[in-house]
């Protein structure tokens, strides 16, 4: 027997960075995936692989990891999933991902949530999707060392969210059509989260004065989402993006893709992630969405339009 699980990935309007530190934030789900499949293993060891990332690597009882192929980055998220199963027994995993990696996409967390709902399934084990989502925020930060559980609940239950603390609202809001992500290989998440922590030791007073104010822009988001209040919510992105480039995850290749969609029509352009390379997210009225798509890979970056998914995590 075996077991299919899918988890989607993410991006962040507002509020990421701030979130580490307990301010609210919004996120979507997008039409992008990462899909795990569990068969049972004829052999003494378990094995990992994935043709999108030409990654292999056998695990096994007696002579621990070997990576055959690919690098560990997401295999690091795959094995702690796995750790906090304590079950042994041999299995085939295979990993499936549309998700562009180390983009600021949320590709980790959408691997280790799918990951876990496979893993519940092919064990039988009962799961709701607030234990999938605390399970798999644990594993993000026992990989990363600093997490918070934005990514994880946003792959787990999809829509469109507002994260306040633990507490995760389901907000209406009308982004069909409206989103073109340009990305670039980002700095690792964890590297960017300790950056921040580091400003924010040699400058509490001002770093606490500008995550106040990253929250202030969020709640009032939340609003402009649910009035349909394009202009407001355009402008509310522009400024959100200032105040991540005073918190030091901004970067010449990001401020190219932020300003290129801004002249090609977006009312709101900024980095969504944790920055440092990765991924913006631009946001515009319908009609101007190729030309910003046009724009950005004109200049060289890829782009794509991105969808809000209602779908998070599948057990199929
Ligand atoms: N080709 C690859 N094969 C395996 N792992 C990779 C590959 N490229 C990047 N990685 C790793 O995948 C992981 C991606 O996680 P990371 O959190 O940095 O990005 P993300 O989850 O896509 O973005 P974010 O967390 O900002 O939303 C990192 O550990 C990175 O080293
Ligand atoms: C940068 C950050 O806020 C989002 C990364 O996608 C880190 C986190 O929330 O864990
Ligand atoms: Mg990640």
């Amino acid at each position: 027997m075996g077991s299919k699980a899918s988890a989607p990935g993410k991006a962040i309007l507002f509020g990421e960075h701030a979130v580490v530190y307990g301010k609210p934030a919004i996120a979507l789900a997008i039409d992008k995936r990462a899909t795990i499949t569990i068969k049972e293993s004829h052999r003494d060891y378990t094995r990992i692989k994935s043709d999108d990332l030409d990654l292999e690597a056998i695990l096994s009882p007696e002579t621990g990891l070997k990576l055959k192929k690919g690098e560990m980055g997401i295999l690091n998220y795959i094995l702690k999933a796995l750790e906090f199963y304590h079950d042994s027994t041999p299995i085939n995993i295979k990993l499936k991902i549309s998700i562009p990696i180390g983009a600021g996409l949320g590709s980790s967390a959408a691997v280790t949530v799918a990951t876990i709902a496979a893993l519940d399934n092919y064990h039988k084990r009962k799961s709701t999707l607030p234990s999938i989502a605390r399970r798999a925020h644990r594993v993000e930060l026992e990989v990363q060392g600093a997490a918070s559980p934005l990514d994880t609940s946003i792959s787990t239950h999809g829509g469109l969210i507002y994260l306040d603390k633990e507490k995760i609202e389901q907000i209406k809001g009308d982004l069909k059509d409206s989103l073109v992500i340009g990305y670039t290989r980002s700095e690792e998440t964890a590297k960017m989260v300790k950056l921040v922590k580091e400003r924010m030791e040699r400058h509490p007073q001002i770093m606490n004065l500008i995550m106040d104010a990253i929250a202030h822009i969020t709640r009032k988001a939340r609003k402009a989402l649910k009035s349909d209040d394009k202009e407001c919510l355009g402008e509310l992105m522009n400024i959100n993006q200032g105040l991540l480039d005073a918190i030091g995850v901004n970067s010449k290749s990001l401020s190219e893709m932020i300003y290129t969609s801004r002249e090609a029509g977006a009312l709101g352009s900024k980095i969504t992630g944790a920055g440092g390379g990765g991924s913006i997210i631009a946001y515009s009225h319908p009609d101007r969405t190729g030309q910003i798509l046009e724009s950005l890979t004109a200049r060289g970056y890829n782009a794509m339009k991105a969808n809000p998914s209602t779908r998070g995590v599948l057990i199929q």
